[in-house]
């Protein structure tokens, strides 16, 4: 198969672990006879510094002409310590999604068995734990109107959902509950938000034209409790924006680490695949960056954009093997980790690819 992939490493870490997911398509190339061709592209910081622009218009362009997107992460403390800051690296991103059509962003909360004791969750209540998230995401708060009052001493972002916004993810989620164990649990803050009352409306009527599919309404809060209580109850859930950025970050510590989550983000046109944390500062240029969410995303990427199973369940057994084998990256190590088998990211992704040779 012929494909063109844009790799979009953005900032901090973002760079340090495209690196391997490219190398991991690469690898799946060589091994099935495809022919996958590159290039890359500036967003972020990285971007601003380069054209004053988070998104600059090439980007955009390549993102449109490609066949599929791997991202790695925006962000700098220059500008989480500076609200004032009127260009930011975030913004790139949410231009992206928001030009790209990028609705649906499917967040994938497996834990792999080896990876058991990694999270600060007890085994028992996490074994057999698999989540898919449908986080809607060009909508919400994040789209919605922003304000500062002249005195600057009243600031507001408008909750905003159409129903035409609700309706397309619910209806992705019920098709993809219908893959899995037949549940969806939508999330959302009906008890107070009129936005919500519109999103729970909406999903009750999509649910009638899904009777074999057994649906859960959830107040956010309590979503966030029963998530770490009993993860397992969760087959599919649908929410908004903001609620399921919160929600997945919680949850990744189902799956052990925020290097561990991968998400596809799609909709209208080239598909986006990022993992969902961002660019780290804290260990940028250390080395240490766990690459597995990058290489999971070029794996939904397989799978989603190009339709390729067999390619996307060779680069989830390669990972699965280097976590049975022991190998660990820093954030998911423990203190029974032997220190031969504390890698730091290119090690890693060398591990992967071995496996995948
Ligand atoms: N999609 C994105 O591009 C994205 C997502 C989240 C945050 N951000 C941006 O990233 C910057 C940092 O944000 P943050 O610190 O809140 O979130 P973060 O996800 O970057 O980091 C949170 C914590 O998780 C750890 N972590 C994250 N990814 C890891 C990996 N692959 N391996 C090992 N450890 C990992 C970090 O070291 C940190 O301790 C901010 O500027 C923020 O706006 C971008
Ligand atoms: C960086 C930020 C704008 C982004 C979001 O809030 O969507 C990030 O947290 C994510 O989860 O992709
Ligand atoms: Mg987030």
């Amino acid at each position: 198969m012929k494909k063109h992939i844009l790799i979009v490493p953005g900032d901090g870490i973002g760079a340090e672990v495209t690196t391997v997911g490219k190398q991991v398509l690469e690898a799946i190339a060589a091994k099935f006879g495809h022919d996958f061709t590159y290039d890359e592209a500036l967003i972020g910081h990285v971007a601003i510094e380069a054209t004053g622009k988070a998104l600059p218009d090439e980007t955009l362009t390549k993102m449109r002409a490609a066949d599929a997107v791997l991202f790695g992460a925006v962000g700098h403390p220059k500008y989480d310590n500076d609200p004032s800051a009127k260009v930011r690296p975030e913004q790139g991103l949410l231009q992206m999604r928001k030009e790209l059509g990028l609705y649906a962003n499917l967040r994938p909360i497996k834990l792999f068995d080896e990876l058991l004791d990694a999270s600060s969750i007890k085994p028992e209540i996490l074994r057999g734990a698999d989540i898919l998230f449908f986080r809607e995401l060009t909508g919400d708060v994040y789209f919605g109107e922003k304000k500062r009052s002249e005195d600057r001493n009243t600031a507001s972002d408008l909750m905003v959902y159409q129903r035409y916004e609700i309706e397309r993810i619910a209806v992705k989620a019920y098709e993809a509950a219908r893959t899995r164990r037949s549940k969806v649990c939508s999330v959302d803050k009906a008890n107070v938000l009129e936005s919500s009352r519109l999103w729970r409306e909406v999903v009750q009527e999509v649910a009638k034209r899904y009777p074999d599919v057994e649906t859960e309404h959830q107040f956010v809060d309590s979503a966030a409790m029963m998530l770490i209580k009993d993860p397992k109850r969760f087959d599919v859930v649908v929410t908004g924006n903001l609620f399921g950025d919160i929600l997945t970050d919680e949850a990744s510590q189902i799956a052990g680490s925020m290097g561990m989550l991968a998400s596809a983000s799609v909709g209208d046109s080239t598909g986006v695949y990022e993992p969902i944390h961002g660019s780290a500062h804290d260990i940028t240029g250390m080395g240490v960056a766990n690459p597995l969410a990058s290489v999971l995303s070029a794996a939904l990427l397989l799978d989603i954009s190009f339709g390729l199973k067999a390619e996307s369940e060779a680069v989830i057994a390669a990972v699965d093997a280097v976590l049975k084998a022991g190998y660990r990256t820093r954030d998911i190590a423990d203190a029974n980790t032997p220190a031969d088998k504390l890698l730091n990211t290119a090690a890693m992704g060398a591990q992967v690819l071995a496996q995948l040779a």
